[in-house]
């Protein structure tokens, strides 16, 4: 389906991101509505850069960023535009001598909720990430899978539209990856995960965008890239095979 991403929840129209002599996006478009998408693409293909522009985190060198209809780069509708949107990082950073109530509720509050109610939808947040157990924990005592629920846990509570998480079962055993990946099938509103992992992409997407040096390869459904697999190829590796196949060929049409 065409569309121009109007009325969209998250509309990225021509962005290019250079640093210095490096093209890491070169003129990416897509819009997403409700769902789940997966951004796949071989280290160094833009993932990370695409989805902290759509963030607000580096205004791009070209090229428009929308959530809900606001741009994210605009002067007046930054503001609206970036409590609709949030970014859980790869390797999310926090103070370990605060407790994870008291970080997520922190964000919640920074991003426009009244303190009562940033306190209110922490607990909620970090009972749907399953540490309502540790929510007094101070962060420095938990572990690397922990710290992803509890970075996932300030997205959910600052009321986000657009969830965006970079590769969030990197580095988490398959016992964390597995829970992971059925937290991450809950997950309401627009959500779109970079991930290298295949199994992931095919539990969890209903839709796969595939950069390959800062170009968008392929945009459709898991089974759309499966077909685009060389004949003959295993069952298990056919997604793969067919992302390659997408980087080898060049520019999407
Ligand atoms: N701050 C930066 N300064 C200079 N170059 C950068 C910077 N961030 C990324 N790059 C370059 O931009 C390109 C895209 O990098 P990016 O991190 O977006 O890729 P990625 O797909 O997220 O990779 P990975 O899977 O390894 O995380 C790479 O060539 C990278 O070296």
């Amino acid at each position: 389906m065409v569309h121009d991403g109007t009325t969209m929840r998250l509309a990225v129209r021509g962005l290019v991101q250079e640093y210095g002599a490096v093209r890491a996006l070169d003129g990416v478009s897509f819009a997403l509505d409700e769902g789940v998408t997966a951004l796949i693409g071989a280290n160094g293909a833009g993932k990370s850069t695409l989805l902290t522009a759509v963030a607000g985190g580096r205004r791009p060198t070209a090229g428009t960023v929308e959530v809900a209809g606001h741009d994210v780069y605009g002067r007046r509708t930054r503001r609206p535009a970036q409590r609709r949107v949030a970014l859980v990082p790869q390797l999310p950073r926090f103070p370990s001598n605060l407790t994870a109530h008291e970080v997520v509720a922190y964000l919640a509050w920074m991003r426009g909720l009244p303190s009562g109610r940033a306190a209110r939808a922490a607990d909620e947040a970090l009972e749907r990430v399953g540490l309502e157990a540790r929510r007094s924990s101070k962060l420095g005592s938990l572990s690397g899978g922990m710290l992803r629920r509890v970075a996932l846990a300030q997205a959910l509570a600052g009321e986000a539209d657009v969830l965006l998480l970079d590769e969030p079962s990197t580095g988490l055993d398959p016992h964390q990856r597995r829970g992971m990946v059925e937290l991450l099938q809950t997950l309401p509103g627009t959500v779109l995960i970079s991930s290298h992992v295949m199994e992931d992409v095919a539990d969890l997407a209903e839709r796969i965008i595939a950069l390959h040096e800062g170009l968008v390869r392929f945009d459709g459904t898991p089974a759309g890239l499966v077909e685009r697999a060389p004949a003959g190829t295993a069952e298990h590796r056919r997604l793969e095979a067919g992302f390659l196949t997408v980087c080898l060929e060049g520019r999407a049409a």
